[in-house]
C-alpha cells in the first residue's frame, strides 16, 4: 500500500522534475511505513537536508492528492531498509570475481555512508592481484579544491554531485559526467574530487588526464610494444579523471581502448569522472555504445554563472591574491563579462597587474580603462539584433514579431524572453530596449524582465530555454 502510494508520488515527481534532479535526489530514497507514518529513508544527511528543503512540501501535497484525508504523515530519516552490510562488492576484499555492473539507479545500504569505508576498500581493490601503476602520475592540481570553488545556482547540482562522488568514490555516481561550455569550472570540480579523495586516502591512485594526452600515451604504448602494461596501469587506478572527452572524436582505436578501460573500472567500482563541452549524445564522432555508457551514472550540466556568482567568484579570487577589490568594481566587471569564469579571472588578473604597475586607485573607470579591449569584444558579441534573431529562430517565429503588436502567447512569450535577455546580456537601458522592440515603453520591458524571472523559477521548460539561449548568445 505504502509502496504503491510512494510509487505514485515517484511517478509524479519524475514527470515534474528535470531528470538529473530526480535521479540524484529522489531516486535514492527508500520508503518505510510505521503506523500511519510514511518514512523516507535518505542515504545520508546531505540528501536528507536537500530533499527536506526542496521537495518535502511537494511530496506532502502529492500524498494528500493520492491518499486523501487519511494520508500518512511524511517523515524523513537517514537510513536504509537493508541494514545488513551486504551489497557492496568492494567490501569483499578477497573476491576477484567481477561484481555486478554498477548502476547508479541501484543504491545499496552503505553506498552513501560517509564513513569512507567504501573507499578504503577501493584502495585495496587495486592492490589485489594487480601490478601497481608505476608510471602514471596523478597530475592533480592541488589548488583546485571544493573550498575555493564558489557555489551558485548555475553549478550547485554539479558541485553537490561532485561532493557525493568524493564522499563515496566508485559508488555514488559512476561515471560522473560533467558538461558545459568552456571555462565554467568542470576541470576545477574534477580536480576537487580527486584532491578530496587523496586527502582522505593518501594511498589512493587518482589519475587526471586530458583526453588528448590519453590518446598520445596510448599511441606511444603501441609504438613501444607496451600496450598491455599500459592497459594494466590504467585499469588499476582507483579514480580516473578524463577531461574534455570530445577530443576522442574520430579516434577509433583510442575509443576502443577507452571503452574497455572504462568498463573494467566501472565493473571494479573504481570511479570515473568525465567532462565534455557538450551533452554526451551530442558528441559527434564518438561511438554510440561509448556515449550510452557515459550516461550510466549521472550527467550534469554546469551553466554560466549568474551575476551574483560572478561577483562572488571575483571577490574570492581577489581575496586569494590578497588584492583589495572594491565591491562596485567587482560588480562592474561581473556585469560586463558574462559568459565564462576563465575570462573573469583574466580580467581580474589584468586589473591587479595594472593596479600594481600604476599604483592607481582601483575604481570603475580604472577597470574600464584596463579592460577596454575585453569589454569592447563582449559588446560586439551580443547585440539586441542578434538576440531578436536568435530568439525568433529558437521559437520558430517571425523576426518581425519581435516588434509587432501581437499579444498572442506564442509570440508575446518569446518577445518577453528576448527583452529579458537584452537586459541581461547587453548594457542597453530599459528605454533603449523598449525602442528596439517596436517602440515599447520601458515599463513594458521591466514587466517582461520580472515575468521571465518568475517563469524561470516555476517553469522548467522556460528555464531551460533561457539557459540554452544565454549559452548560444554568449558563446
Ligand atoms: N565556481 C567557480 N569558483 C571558482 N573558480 C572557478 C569557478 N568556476 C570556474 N572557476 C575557475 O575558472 C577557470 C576555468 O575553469 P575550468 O578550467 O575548470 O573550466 P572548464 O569548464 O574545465 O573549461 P574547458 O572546457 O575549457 O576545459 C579555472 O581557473 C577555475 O578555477
Amino acid at each position: 500500500m505504502a509502496d504503491n502510494l510512494w510509487q505514485a508520488c515517484l511517478d509524479a515527481l519524475q514527470r515534474e522534475l528535470p531528470s538529473q534532479q530526480y535521479n540524484m535526489w529522489v531516486r535514492p530514497l527508500q520508503v518505510q511505513t510505521v503506523n500511519n507514518d510514511l518514512i523516507l529513508l535518505a542515504p545520508n544527511r546531505f540528501v536528507l537536508d536537500w530533499v527536506r528543503d526542496k521537495y518535502a512540501d511537494r511530496i506532502n501535497e502529492l500524498l494528500i492528492e493520492f491518499a486523501g484525508q487519511n494520508h500518512p504523515t511524511l517523515k524523513m530519516e537517514v537510513g536504509s531498509k537493508s541494514a545488513a552490510p551486504i551489497a557492496n562488492p568492494k567490501l569483499e576484499l578477497g573476491n576477484k570475481t567481477a561484481p555486478a555492473q554498477n548502476n547508479h539507479h541501484s543504491y545499496s545500504s552503505n553506498q552513501f555512508s560517509n564513513q569512507g569505508l567504501n573507499f578504503a576498500s577501493a584502495g585495496n581493490v587495486s592492490k589485489i592481484g594487480q601490478t601497481p601503476p608505476t608510471n602514471l602520475k596523478s597530475n592533480l592540481r592541488e589548488n583546485y579544491t571544493f573550498d575555493n570553488f564558489v557555489e551558485g545556482k548555475s553549478n550547485q547540482l554539479a558541485r553537490a554531485a561532485a561532493t557525493q562522488v568524493a564522499d563515496n568514490p566508485g559508488t555514488a555516481f559512476n561515471p560522473l559526467f560533467l558538461y558545459g561550455s568552456t571555462g565554467l569550472g568542470k576541470t576545477h570540480l574534477m580536480h576537487a574530487v580527486g584532491n578530496e579523495i587523496r586527502m582522505r586516502n593518501p594511498d589512493a591512485k587518482v589519475v587526471y588526464m586530458h583526453s588528448e594526452r590519453f590518446v598520445q600515451d596510448m599511441v606511444k604504448a603501441i609504438q613501444t610494444n607496451s600496450i598491455e602494461e599500459w592497459k594494466r596501469h590504467y585499469r588499476s587506478v582507483d579514480a580516473l579523471l578524463i577531461d574534455d572527452i570530445q577530443f576522442f572524436a574520430g579516434k577509433e582505436r583510442s575509443q576502443e581502448e577507452f571503452f574497455h578501460t572504462f568498463n573494467a573500472l566501472l565493473e571494479g567500482n573504481h570511479q570515473v569522472i568525465l567532462t565534455s563541452d557538450r551533452y554526451p549524445k551530442e558528441i559527434e564522432g564518438v561511438e554510440e555504445r561509448l556515449k550510452s555508457r557515459f550516461g550510466w551514472g549521472l550527467t550534469i550540466i554546469i551553466e554560466p554563472p549568474e551575476l551574483e556568482t560572478r561577483v562572488a567568484i571575483l571577490m574570492k579570487k581577489a581575496q586569494e591574491s590578497n588584492f583589495d577589490l572594491p565591491h562596485e568594481v567587482a560588480f562592474f566587471i561581473a556585469k560586463r563579462l558574462r559568459s565564462n569564469v576563465r575570462d573573469l579571472e583574466g580580467a581580474l588578473n589584468r586589473v591587479i597587474a595594472n593596479a600594481n604597475f600604476t599604483g592607481k586607485a582601483v575604481t570603475i573607470d580604472f577597470a574600464k580603462d584596463a579592460l577596454r579591449d575585453m569589454l569592447a569584444l563582449q559588446e560586439k558579441l551580443v547585440t539586441i539584433d542578434n538576440i531578436q534573431k536568435t530568439v525568433a529562430e529558437y521559437y520558430k517565429i517571425k523576426l518581425a514579431d519581435m516588434s509587432s503588436k501581437s499579444r498572442s502567447r506564442s509570440v508575446a512569450r518569446p518577445r518577453q524572453i528576448a527583452m529579458a535577455l537584452a537586459k541581461e546580456l547587453t548594457n542597453h537601458s530599459l528605454p533603449e530596449i523598449g525602442a528596439a522592440f517596436g517602440g515599447r515603453d520601458h515599463t513594458t520591458v521591466l514587466h517582461a524582465c520580472r515575468k521571465v524571472v518568475e517563469l524561470r523559477e516555476k517553469n522548467h521548460d522556460i528555464k531551460e530555454d533561457f539557459s540554452n539561449l544565454v549559452r548560444t548568445l554568449s558563446s
